[in-house]
């Protein structure tokens, strides 16, 4: 039993082995009846492993020697053979025990290396192809992020997270309001991802930056000949092209009132009416909708229709401005500086403290965004591997300066003091006795006041 189930094991491992490996292999008995060929070598002759095994090797394989070398017992190496268009390596080997010839072993490559370069290179250029059409496939109709993309260590955003994950799979049409920069694209991917429709398409539409005789055909495509200019066999719109997955209005607060009339329509009947065409078409996509609009106040002013608003806004994120959340300032500043100096090829190794201090003062309008600009001027303009103050734009530096925080007149002016030397030594690649030239200082104020400050090391 214990033989047997070796035996089985053996049998498996062996036509794993066989399989697995890219030159073609043939195995005939003494009568030159094929036991067994492995899968390249069928691929290669276009035949089923099941209608090979048992026939004679001559009826399957041409110019073939095996059933020579079956009767001879001499082995035969690197022998060219013809086969199928294609000069092959042949090596034919017998298989024997107790001295009786039991059956061979054939295998066969491609005869030099030029051609098999010849061929990779063709395949690779090929798979490369295949890459660009992938990545741009992704680029108009993937997600490109995932929760885990979403830095962060405040509790406000984990427990966002949190309602993401347990809203995602749903069909439910969800609204993601915050401030511009905020993340709320990234939040729309995340969702995307994480529901069952992640393997169809993902469609950003951004209604504020099309044009408003535009947006109809953009959204849901127009017929041949619906407007002078139309192309030839019409155009299918996004609804149409994100069937089945999701649509992401970004920026839905600028949509003009005349189309949040047809997109009501659309959400309530799931089917469109391409521009110039009588007939409408079934669409199934879920909507993902964000703005950084005050819609309450535009529906007040109606210049947003609150049919639409209840439609799209089933779930509600609201995701804080960077201000709120001060605890993910240094997340995100090491995660970027991580990113961007990889990309600059540039070593980053330490953050002054005086950088970390106006950015915790500073109020980040334009909220993550703006913390990731920042960190890409700071990283280009790092002298070393520590970004220091005057490596950050200017207006932050500019800032900074006003923020008092209870602060005496003398601890202010020092800060200042300490501030110009730290730059002017930089400026004068450490040289104190310019550096203090420079300041209009002596050599000995400049050595006290290195002391005093602590830059003497
Ligand atoms: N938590 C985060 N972690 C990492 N990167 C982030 C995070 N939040 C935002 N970003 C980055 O900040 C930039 C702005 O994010 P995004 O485009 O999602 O903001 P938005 O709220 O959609 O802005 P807008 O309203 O202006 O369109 C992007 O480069 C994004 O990758």
């Amino acid at each position: 039993m214990m033989e047997n189930k070796s035996i089985a094991f053996q049998n498996e491992m062996l036509k794993t082995i066989i399989d697995s490996v890219h030159e073609g292999i043939v195995i005939v008995d003494e009568k030159a009846k094929i036991i067994y060929m492995n899968k390249s070598y069928c691929e290669f002759l276009e035949k089923e492993q099941e209608e090979v095994i048992g026939k004679h090797v001559t009826e399957v394989i041409e110019n073939t020697r095996m059933h020579i070398v079956v009767q001879t017992g001499k082995e035969e190496r690197a022998d060219l053979q013809y086969i199928k268009g294609n000069y092959m390596i042949a090596n034919r080997i017998p298989i024997v025990i107790n001295g009786k010839i039991i059956g061979a072993v054939g295998t066969v490559i491609f005869r030099d290396i030029h051609e098999w370069k010849r061929m990779n290179s063709h395949i690779k250029s090929l798979l490369l192809q295949l890459q660009t059409y992938l990545e741009e496939w992704k680029e108009d109709n993937g997600a490109k992020y995932t929760l885990s993309d979403i830095v962060s260590q405040s509790k406000q955003m984990e427990m966002l997270k949190e309602r993401v994950k347990r809203i995602a799979d749903s069909d439910v049409s969800v609204l993601i309001r915050g401030e511009s920069g905020t993340g709320k694209e990234l939040f729309a991917h995340s969702i995307h991802q994480l529901s069952s429709r992640s393997h169809k398409p993902f469609i950003k539409v951004n209604c504020g930056a099309i044009p408003d005789h535009l947006l109809e055909s953009e959204l849901f495509g127009y017929e041949e000949g619906a407007f002078t200019g139309a192309r030839k066999g019409g155009k299918k719109g996004k609804f149409q092209l994100a069937d089945g997955g999701t649509v992401f209005l970004d920026e839905i607060g600028d949509m003009p009132l005349h189309m949040q009339v047809k997109l009501l329509r659309v959400l309530q009947e799931k089917e469109i009416e391409p521009v110039g065409s009588t007939k409408t078409v079934p669409v199934d996509v879920r909507i993902i909708a964000a703005t950084n609009r005050p819609l309450e106040k535009l529906i007040e002013e109606k210049r947003f229709r609150e049919d639409l608003y209840y439609r799209i806004n089933v779930v509600s994120i609201f995701i804080p401005p960077l201000r709120e959340r001060p605890e993910d300032i240094s997340a995100l500043v090491h995660h970027f500086v991580n990113k961007i100096s990889k990309r600059a090829g540039k070593r980053i190794t330490a953050i002054d403290e005086n950088v970390w201090h106006i950015f915790s003062q500073h109020s980040w309008p334009g909220n993550i965004r703006e913390l990731e600009n920042v960190v890409e001027v700071a990283v280009h303009f790092a002298e070393g591997e520590t970004i220091t103050v005057e490596a950050l734009p200017e207006y932050l530096r500019a800032n900074s300066v006003y923020q008092l925080q209870g602060k005496t007149l003398k601890q202010l002016l020092e800060e200042t003091e300490k501030a110009i030397i730290k730059k002017s030594l930089s400026l004068h690649q450490n040289d104190k006795v310019k550096a203090a030239e420079a300041l209009g200082i002596s050599k000995s104020t400049m050595y006290e006041k290195l002391k005093k400050y602590g830059l003497d090391g």
